[in-house]
């Protein structure tokens, strides 16, 4: 485990993991609580990038999740023809190597996936997965998706909702059926050279970008430690889409993992959406570091926290001012249309 970017706070979510479930709902939050709550609000407000703590997720869940995944991307191409394709409208099944673009700027970000959802509302299709591999994925979007939970109160606490408004975010995710478990493999880089980094045209591992929903849960592999892993501070003129930051290469921190059971919470556009933008999202992208990084495979795995399909995400009253920045909308509709952006990439890989 490294030290992470000191930059980046580091948030732990014990308080909340109690006997009651962490509950705070009609109890008068702890002061630990209340802290944690400040830093949260704190963090979302500058850039949105926090390491997170205690959540409920073990060092070990986490190492099996990764044994898992780095089994199905040591398939051959002929084994991966026979995986699920990845289906848009379901945002689930395999994507084969750099056929997506996170920045639609550049050329198809160099990574390959798996998704899934919840097993409640859609069938994730493991046809030609190694043995035992969905059991393992299914095990920890249940560890997942009960770890959320935890972090809506802690949310809603930060966002200084009154009492009974302190549920907010847990109902906006009563189904869970909209939010996605990503798997993702980068596979080492053949041409790589320092001076091809992040110049405008060149392919990144993954591309400039802000994540679609509420929040994103990010794990990675001890041995890359999310290398390569940047976010543009706030102050250097992140704005709430990505758009244009192509051409912007200046105010790029590295957000190096720490591994292990701590993930890295990076908000998404709906926070902004609900915030009138009081609360940031803030882009990110991956970069290759160095020569070592570009001769390494990198593995992560991304849980997107977007509310539930029929959820209509507006400007909550207590941010709401004279002119409100964005009009309703439903999550269904607003990450269903940026998958789609997503996938009308530019050009070929290089
Ligand atoms: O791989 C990572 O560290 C970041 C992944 C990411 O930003 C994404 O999939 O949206
Ligand atoms: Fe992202």
């Amino acid at each position: 485990m490294n030290g992470g970017n000191s930059e980046l706070p580091t948030v732990s979510l014990a308080s909340f993991i109690g006997e009651c479930g962490g509950c705070v709902v009609g109890d008068e939050p702890t002061p630990e609580q209340r802290l944690t709550a400040g830093q949260i609000d704190a963090v979302f407000r500058r850039h949105g990038f926090l390491y997170l703590t205690d959540f409920g997720v073990s060092e070990e869940d986490v190492r099996v999740v990764f044994n898992n995944m780095k089994r199905l991307f040591a398939l051959n191409d002929e084994e991966k023809a026979k995986l699920s394709k990845f289906d848009p409208r379901t945002n689930t099944g395999f994507s084969k190597f750099a056929t997506e673009a996170l920045n639609t700027l550049r050329p198809p970000d160099l990574k390959e996936s798996f998704n899934i959802r919840s097993r409640k509302h859609y069938t994730n299709d493991y046809t030609g997965t190694p043995e035992g591999f969905g059991d393992v994925a299914e095990s920890f979007w249940d560890k997942l998706e009960e770890a959320s939970r935890r972090l809506f109160i802690a949310c809603a606490l930060a966002m200084k909702l009154p009492r009974e408004d302190m549920r907010f975010f847990e109902r906006t995710f009563r189904r869970f059926d909209f939010s996605t478990l990503r798997m993702l493999h980068f596979p080492p880089v053949e041409d790589f050279s320092p001076d091809k980094l992040t110049r405008d045209g060149d392919a990144l591992r993954i591309g400039e970008h802000t994540d679609f929903g509420m929040v994103t849960l990010l794990f990675h592999d001890a041995e890359s430690a999310g290398e390569g892993l940047q976010v543009k501070k706030a102050d250097a003129g992140a704005g709430n889409d990505a758009s244009g930051v192509a051409g912007t290469n200046t105010g790029w921190i590295d957000a190096i993992s720490r591994g292990g059971a701590t993930a890295i919470v990076n908000t998404g556009a709906l926070i902004a959406r609900w915030t009138n933008d009081e609360w940031r999202a803030t882009a990110h992208r991956v970069v290759v570091p160095n020569d070592a990084a570009a001769g390494r495979d990198r593995y992560s795995l991304a849980f997107f926290l977007d509310p539930d399909k029929d959820e209509v995400i507006e400007t909550h009253p207590r941010f709401s001012d004279a002119v409100d920045k964005y009009k309703p909308i439903t999550s269904g509709g607003f990450v269903q249309m940026k998958i789609e952006e997503m996938l009308k990439v530019q050009g070929k890989a290089t």
